[in-house]
């Protein structure tokens, strides 16, 4: 709905502020998550109508939204587990080795996987009381358990039998304990590769976008430059983003207001917002000369697979010992379609995990509610489960399926069942950060409605707006650059003699110069999309909310 207030030019400051706006109100985090049960945010909805008391300031402790580093811990990660836990770190430090090529390998059978396997199978389950002390110590534990659950699991030996892949107790019972209280899902996820995964250059100071930024990667699975610059430059994409949220917030403020002043004020946030989203750009550009694509697809990938790697009909992990631990820690491992089941189908790690282009995307109101093609796609998968190449109900956490949502830009509710790759991506984020996008997703006063009604009075306000839209589509143009060449053209290849051996393959094959003919369509993302057509589809997105949308962007060869 359009906010119906005209511009008036006395200063902003002249009112005071309604009970209900949200720099009056207590954070609501605390309060029932009714909202996160009710699914996924819409982008377009906005279905509070004004009436749903919108609450925080965008930069709250309660949503884990740091100013100086967004969703970045604000406070120093910790580096090592100690005490009872320090056996976790050293079964980590075993799997990875003193250097790269020192660790396992995926799908490893030597001796080495077989002697750190029978160690990991004698260790005992820990209880989890004294990771309590403070919350960067459970964010260990969830990193060095989730990464010693992919070791474990894809050191498995390969078998034909359609049974779910073991997690021993040893790890699995802890990590469903550290994971409930997190609000995370049980498995390797962004905020274990980079939020919680980095130091800044000076360790003993906070860590800031311009004077301590993300500097040293502290967990991998491969010991490879490639690897820790892959997660370090996300984390400084991350770091980029906290000034974008503090315009997002500043602008609002303005919205709220809408006067004269407002409208200028607001001009100029989304001007610098555009220059803040080049930036996040250009950062995640970097990737390009710092990761090395042939290692970044066959060395490091493989590790990041989920129980839900080999599509619907995946036969997921078994975590051994939920039985025996609470309701509200085994509710952590289900998902709507595997309930009662042994295997469980989470996705493995995925920038798309992070809360930051989300959060823009929402405050931008860039609609990704699906299309009526991929509803009856989605409901064909869900009759058809073996034939389907697209994953569609891996929602975890939460035991219910999204709601059907309000129309969003003339397509109809959702079927049951149904979650879009952003609603999916929402359950693999932090419990407060995921609290933080269905906030701003409900916000009473959304941008777009206001800059289409002043389009034609405020037209450097539309240019404002169009320019930001441009600025996250010319991100996702250049995002689909690094996917082409860090996945479509290595999947193509064979890889090099040098890789092969860091792989455990020492033999060359005979058609290693040949090129693979691969059908891009065919090939999926690890949080299980289907790349391509997921990927366009988000540009256009983008440059479909611009008031005055220009010429599609970069195609995919
Ligand atoms: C080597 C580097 C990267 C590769 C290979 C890569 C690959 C992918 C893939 C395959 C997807 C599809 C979703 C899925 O996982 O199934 C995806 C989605 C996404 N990635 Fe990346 N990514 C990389 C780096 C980044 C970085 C640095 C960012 C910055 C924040 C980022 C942000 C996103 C976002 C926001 C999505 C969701 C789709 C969208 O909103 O357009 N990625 N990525």
């Amino acid at each position: 709905m359009l906010p119906q207030r005209s511009p008036s030019p006395g200063p902003s400051t002249s009112h005071p502020l309604p009970s209900n706006h949200f720099l009056s109100l207590q954070p609501s985090f605390a309060q029932p998550t009714e909202s996160i049960l009710s699914g996924a945010p819409s982008t377009s909805s906005h279905g509070s109508n004004g009436q749903a008391p919108n609450t925080a300031s965008l930069a709250s402790a309660d949503f884990d939204v740091d100013v100086r580093t967004g969703f970045l811990p604000g406070s120093k990660n910790v580096e090592r587990l100690q005490g009872r836990y320090e056996v976790w770190e050293e079964a980590l430090d075993a799997a990875r080795g003193n250097q790269p090529g020192e660790g396992l390998i995926v799908h490893g059978q030597r001796e080495k996987e077989l002697l750190w396997r029978a160690a990991i199978n004698t260790m005992p389950v820990l209880d989890t009381a004294d990771l309590l002390v403070s919350l960067p110590h459970l964010r260990r534990a969830h990193v060095v358990l989730t990464f010693l659950a992919h070791f474990y699991v894809h050191t498995t030996a390969p078998s034909s039998s359609k049974e779910p892949i073991p997690i021993p107790a040893c790890v699995s019972v802890p990590l469903l304990v550290v994971s409930s209280l997190l609000g995370l899902p049980p498995i390797l996820t962004y905020a274990d590769t980079v939020l919680y995964n980095f130091l800044p250059v000076h360790p003993s100071i906070a860590p800031s976008a311009n004077l301590n930024p993300p500097g040293v990667i502290m967990t991998t699975f491969t010991g490879t430059r490639s690897e820790e610059q892959f997660y370090l430059i996300s984390a400084l994409c991350e770091i980029a983003g906290a000034e974008a949220l503090r315009l997002m917030r500043q602008s609002l403020d303005e919205l709220f207001l809408a006067d004269e002043k407002a409208l200028r004020r607001l001009t100029i946030y989304l001007k610098k917002l555009a220059n803040q989203i080049d930036k996040i750009s250009d950062v995640t550009m970097t990737l390009m000369k710092e990761v090395d694509p042939e290692e970044f697809y066959h060395l490091i990938r493989p590790w990041f697979k989920g129980g839900d790697a080999d599509g619907p009909a995946s036969a997921g992990w078994d975590y051994l010992g939920l039985d025996g631990i609470s309701e509200e820690g085994s509710s952590i491992a289900e998902s709507s379609s595997t309930i009662g089941k042994k295997g469980k189908l989470f996705s493995g790690p995925s920038a798309g995990q992070s809360s930051l282009i989300h959060a823009i995307d929402i405050f931008l109101t860039v609609d990704h509610s699906p299309t009526e093609e991929e509803r009856l796609e989605a409901l064909n998968a869900i009759e058809h489960p073996a034939e389907s190449r697209i994953l569609v109900d891996s929602t975890p956490i939460s035991t219910h399926s999204p709601q059907p949502q309000a129309p969003a830009h003339g397509h109809g509710p959702a079927p049951k069942g149904e979650a879009t790759f952003v609603q999916r991506m929402l359950q693999y984020m932090p419990l407060p950060h995921r609290s933080f996008i269905l906030h701003l997703s409900t916000h009473p006063t959304p941008l777009r409605p206001l800059v289409v009604h002043y389009a034609n009075s405020h037209p450097a306000l539309a240019a404002a707006y169009d320019g930001a839209l441009e600025a996250l589509r010319r991100f996702r143009e250049k995002h689909m650059r690094v996917v082409s060449l860090f996945i479509v053209q290595q999947a193509r290849r064979q890889p090099s003699e040098r890789v092969r051996k860091m792989i455990g393959l020492d033999v060359s094959p005979e058609n290693a110069e040949v090129e693979q003919e691969i059908d891009i369509n065919e090939i999926r993302g690890t949080g299980g999309s289907a790349l391509f057509k997921f990927l366009k589809r988000c540009r256009d997105n983008t440059t479909k909310a611009m008031v005055k949308p220009n010429a599609a962007g970069y195609e995919l060869e």
